[in-house]
């Protein structure tokens, strides 16, 4: 893993925008896994940032998003669909074909989680996957388990998680208790990992997920095994682990 340190979020952010940048001007047809939250905000502003000043272009660029809460509609303004286009996908030229994210408002989860395995399928590899990661060391919505979950499956939400997520709804009741999420494996196949981290409160996780055991308890930690990824992180994130880098 290789470590890249920011000042701040906002150093953080142009380090890691600068990244996806790259792997679309080297491949412009590139496919890239994407990812919400608050910590990815600053890399898509720069990103919109950069489009219009035409230094790059989404013309053939296409996407695979890690997860979306299951039961809310695309209008929703928590939905990752929603939050997808807000920060991105309506400020850049990306093609509405190109752009895939699970569908929330299938109820059928088998059948949603066989269809979304197949468009990372079809695909053909992931070039670029970014990464945020939750207090207890979930990605996408891998929640802490016994085993790692391969594929797209649909989770029932940690206390923990529900907890984080109920800063963007009115009342705590709105947060959806399920979500669909990309699996382990197929966030494992893709041939880079761009993680990103900020803040304080997620130092803990850092040195857990990293600097401990592999284990499905801190899904994070699997990445250890992952032979190219990259962490961006500001400095409060690795003040547990200054001395350990
Ligand atoms: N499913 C998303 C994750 O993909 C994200 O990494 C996490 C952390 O979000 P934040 O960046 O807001 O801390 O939140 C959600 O649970």
């Amino acid at each position: 893993m290789r470590v890249i340190k920011g000042k701040d979020y906002k150093d953080m952010s142009r380090k890691a925008a600068n990244i996806i940048s790259a792997e679309i001007i080297t491949k412009p047809d590139c496919v890239l896994g994407l990812a919400t939250g608050s910590s990815p905000i600053g890399i898509y502003e720069n990103l919109v940032h950069w489009y219009e000043q035409d230094d790059l272009d989404f013309s053939q660029v296409r996407s695979v998003n890690l997860d979306e809460y299951k039961g809310l509609p695309k209008d929703n303004d928590q939905s990752y669909d929603y939050f997808m286009h807000q920060y991105l996908f309506n400020k850049v030229n990306i093609k509405p074909e190109n752009i895939n994210i699970p569908n929330g408002m299938e109820e059928d989860a088998q059948k949603e989680c066989a269809r979304y395995n197949q468009v990372l399928e079809e695909i053909g590899g992931v070039d670029l996957q970014l990464l945020g990661i939750g207090h207890n060391g979930h990605i996408g919505f891998n929640e802490p388990g016994e085993a790692f979950e391969k594929e797209t499956h649909c989770v029932d939400l940690t206390e923990s998680t529900i907890n984080a997520n109920k800063r963007f709804f009115e009342k705590e009741e709105d947060v959806p208790r399920q979500a669909y999420t990309m699996g382990i494996k197929s966030i494992m196949k893709a041939k880079k990992i761009l993680l990103i981290i900020s803040g304080k409160e997620k130092a803990g996780i850092v040195k857990e997920a990293f600097f401990g055991p592999v284990t499905p308890k801190v899904p994070a930690s699997i990445l250890q095994l992952h032979n190219d990824v990259i962490l961006v992180a500001d400095a409060d994130a690795l003040s547990e682990v200054e001395d350990l880098l």
